[in-house]
């Protein structure tokens, strides 16, 4: 049996993860603003330089993607230096002056280069592998929760969030639909992420030392029929790579953690098995986020997504979908969720006592932009009978092999 130390208790997991990250000194996901705006710079004297200059880095943000090949670190060193006159500027200075914008800054932004990222997770999570795969050459930035990464969009800390929204076997990420109801991004995108689990454990550990595993939830339900078959207890933390690391920085001799191969190299684990996955095609919906919401066309495959609210009554979600059918445009997605801000409605009948309903806030995907008068007329007409309605996003569909 392995003594106190060895196995933390479920409680401690969060914490310890996080306080040993302090510890270690490696990328230190975002917790909390303006702190952690300055822990992802890749040039560690800029970085230090940096140091109370954070609020003002917010605001100056947005332009930073584009500033140059430092990720905006140029941008904030050089708060001030406007004062300076021309003859104080010797050459070196120049160096170190703000350069115009070129063409091919501009031409690179668009295909994602330098943009900053934000994923849920350690570095080693699927949500990091999906952030690069819809933002080639983005820098990804690791955030601990998936409220950090929305409110690092909307406070400019990073330009774009990529984060989870529905597994082809563990369902959908009901915070996620939560969140973007709450916040005020816009969806510009999605991308589609084959999700191949490994069973990791410290070097020396086998399967039959195994008495308990750790991962993310959507993780542990991904791998159901293969957890139960070895026996273990399932214990959930913040995210796979989070948990690989965990057991490795503890040294943990009976943990084993589902995690990607990559988390397994990042925190020198053990691979005991290789895609542990329920089923070997395991698919993972990344919806991706931004400030601003990108202008629809017409001409490639558009998905927009939409949130409603409807009246009570007989076949009102009938009605409400039959916009849809009777127009020919196909739905891929509906999820209901409790409406937090106003959960219940009472209807007062005479004759018995008042009937309390649940609200419900549905969320539809459809395949068709929103640059198409087809859907403009959809939702002109969910409209006469919706109590709410929002356009979450109208972005290209991701049509490529996960
Ligand atoms: O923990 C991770 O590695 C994540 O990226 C999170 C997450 C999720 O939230 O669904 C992403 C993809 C997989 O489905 C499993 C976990």
């Amino acid at each position: 049996m392995a003594s106190t130390s060895l196995a933390p208790t479920p409680s401690s997991i969060h914490f310890s993860i996080h306080s040993a990250l302090r510890n270690e000194g490696g990328r230190k996901p975002i917790t909390q603003f303006p702190r952690i705006s300055l822990k992802w710079r890749r040039n560690p004297s800029a970085a230090a330089s940096l140091h109370g200059v954070a609020g003002g880095r917010g605001e100056e943000g947005g332009g930073d993607a584009l500033n140059g090949s430092n990720n905006g670190v140029k941008a904030v060193e050089l708060i001030g230096v406007s004062d300076v006159t021309h003859a104080e500027i010797s050459s070196n200075d120049s160096q170190t002056l703000p350069r115009p914008l070129s063409v091919s800054d501009v031409a690179n932004s668009v295909d994602g280069s330098r943009l900053r990222v934000a994923y849920q997770g350690l570095p080693g999570a699927y949500s990091e592998a999906a952030a690069a795969k819809a933002y080639p050459n983005c820098e990804a930035v690791p955030c601990e929760l998936f409220e950090t990464a929305f409110d690092a969009v909307e406070r400019w800390l990073v330009d774009r969030a990529v984060l989870p929204i529905e597994n082809s076997l563990g369902g959908s990420i009901h915070r996620n639909y939560d969140l973007l109801l709450r916040h005020k991004l816009h969806i510009v995108g999605e991308v589609k992420y084959a999700v191949r689990h490994c069973l990791l454990a410290n070097r020396g550990v086998k399967k039959e030392n195994l008495k308990r595993v750790l991962s993310h939830p959507q993780a542990l339900a991904q791998c159901e029929h293969n957890l139960t078959k070895l026996g273990v207890i399932r214990e959930a933390v913040d995210d796979t790579a989070g948990a690989a690391k965990f057991v490795a920085l503890n040294k943990l001799q009976d943990t084993g953690a589902v995690a990607s191969s990559l988390a397994a190299e990042i925190y020198g684990l053990d691979i005991l098995a290789r895609d542990i996955q329920d089923d070997s095609d395991n698919v993972t919906r990344f919806l991706m986020l931004a400030r601003e919401p990108i202008i629809p066309s017409t001409g490639k495959p558009f998905k927009t997504s939409i949130v409603f609210s409807l009246e009570e009554g007989p076949g009102m979600l009938f009605k409400a979908l039959a916009v849809f059918a009777m127009r020919d445009i196909n739905l891929t997605k509906i999820e209901s969720r409790p409406c937090r801000k106003k959960p219940f409605r009472v209807i007062d009948d005479i004759c018995t006592i008042p009937l309390k309903y649940f609200n419900y806030l549905f969320y539809v995907d459809f395949e068709a932009s929103m640059a198409d008068p087809n859907a403009q007329n959809a939702l002109r007409h969910l409209k006469e009978f919706a109590t709410f309605l929002r356009v979450l996003g109208s972005y290209p569909m991701d049509v490529t092999e996960a």
